[in-house]
């Protein structure tokens, strides 16, 4: 667990085996290990500095376990979120309908989360096209319906992910969430110099 100050709190959601651990060690240690699948248990954290504009903000990102029978705490990780990853395999068509769970859950129990769908393994998809089983276009309808951002990614590639998470950076950045931390920073930072001087 690192102490570093966490600007952005994001999760990921979705499936096991759909690719999230993946897709966290591509972003952050630029790899991809395609040795032998380790489900994630609980869940993992990582803080991330990401550079948006002329500021860096660190992105807090709790990487979840998929499998159903941690589903009570994955919710506990999504709570304060301000961003989640809802991902699905594209060569797996009930992954996608797990996140349709986890994007109605959100949308009811934490209202000022924003959503980015992700949907994993395109290098899988690149190299045969008969193996996709969630259609580019009706992942979009839904997207647009749900108000959510929609990215095909590769953690094979990196296709993508550098992508996602600018984007996701750069959407709490645009925020009232972010504008209403930083007066509430220079307010704290002032008062304490304040403080000092007296
Ligand atoms: N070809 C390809 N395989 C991938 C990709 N992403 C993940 N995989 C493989 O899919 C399997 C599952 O990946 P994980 O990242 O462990 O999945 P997860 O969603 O974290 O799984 P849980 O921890 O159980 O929730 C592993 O064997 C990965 O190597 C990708 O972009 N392309």
């Amino acid at each position: 667990m690192s102490s570093q100050r966490v600007d952005a709190k994001v999760v990921l959601l979705g499936k096991e085996y759909v690719g999230k651990t993946s897709l966290v060690e591509r972003y952050v240690h630029k790899r991809f290990q395609s040795g032998p699948y380790q489900n994630t248990i609980g869940a993992a954290f990582v803080a991330k500095p990401i550079q948006v504009g002329d500021k860096v903000l660190t992105l807090g990102i709790w990487d979840t376990a998929g499998a159903e029978r941690y589903e009570a705490m994955s919710r506990i990780y999504y709570r304060g979120a301000c961003a989640a990853i809802v991902c699905y395999d594209l060569t797996d068509s009930s992954s996608f309908v797990r996140l349709k769970f986890w994007v109605k859950e959100l949308q009811n129990c934490e209202q000022q989360c924003k959503i980015y769908m992700c949907g994993t393994k395109s290098d899988l998809i690149e190299a045969d096209r008969s193996i996709r089983q969630v259609d580019y276009h009706d992942a979009q309808d839904y997207a647009e319906e749900m108000k959510a951002e929609l990215f095909e990614t590769s953690s094979k590639t990196g296709r993508n992910i550098d992508e996602l998470f600018q984007k996701v950076a750069e959407d709490f950045y645009n925020s009232t969430a972010f504008q209403v931390m930083t007066e509430e920073r220079e307010t704290d930072l002032r008062q304490r110099k304040g403080c000092c001087h007296h």
